[in-house]
């Protein structure tokens, strides 16, 4: 099947908004396989996501995730995404196509409590940039790119696929 025929969903969302958590759960309750592009680049590179980081820096890291996601071509996935995706234009103008992109929208406050390995985690800061900085930056592009956007604060993993269900309408 070619990738604009194909039914997919893919999460977006900040460092620690639980779209890998999330996504595997999700794939499991609408029978859909699952894809998580960090484990994509993690195995073509051999490296992880912080190591690839530290030694190619920003741009280039933006770079390899996208090249990443343009190999993604699935049907009936759940995909999951790493947080800086929305940096590729073209990556994401080909996750629109493979299907509906999800916005996993948490606050400030919830993602300061999960991501205390903000140091070792691999998240694509500009040099000097604070979680605060990047959160507004990145909220613009997710919301930019959402078809469908999840409030998830407060609610645990089970409501929160209930949510996306309910918001997919039996699409998928
Ligand atoms: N709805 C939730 N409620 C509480 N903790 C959550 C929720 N979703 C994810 N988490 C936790 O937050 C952390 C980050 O989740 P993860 O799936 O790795 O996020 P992402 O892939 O978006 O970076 C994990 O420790 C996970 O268990
Ligand atoms: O937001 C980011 O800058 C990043 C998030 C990571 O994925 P998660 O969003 O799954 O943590 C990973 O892709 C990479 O380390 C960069
Ligand atoms: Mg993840």
């Amino acid at each position: 099947m070619s990738a604009a025929a194909s039914h997919n969903v893919t999460l977006i969302g900040m460092p620690g908004s639980g779209k890998s958590t999330i996504g595997v759960v999700l794939a499991k309750r609408i029978n859909c396989q699952f894809v998580d592009t960090d484990l994509i680049i993690q195995t073509s590179q051999q490296r992880t996501l912080q190591e690839i980081m530290d030694a190619e820096g920003f741009d280039a890291f933006c770079q390899i995730e996208e090249n990443a996601v343009l190999s993604v071509n699935v049907d009936h996935h759940v995909v999951a995404t790493g947080g800086s995706v929305v940096y590729g234009p073209e990556g994401m103008a080909h996750l629109k196509k493979l299907g509906q992109v999800v916005f996993l929208k948490t606050g400030l406050k919830t993602l300061e409590e999960r991501l205390s390995n903000m140091a070792t985690r691999g998240i694509a800061l500009k040099p000097g940039q604070t979680l605060e900085h990047l959160f507004h930056e990145r909220n613009r592009l997710y919301t930019e790119y959402a078809d469908i956007t999840i409030e998830c604060d407060g609610l645990n993993v089970e409501q929160i696929c209930e949510k996306i269900e309910a918001a997919l309408n039996g699409s998928i």
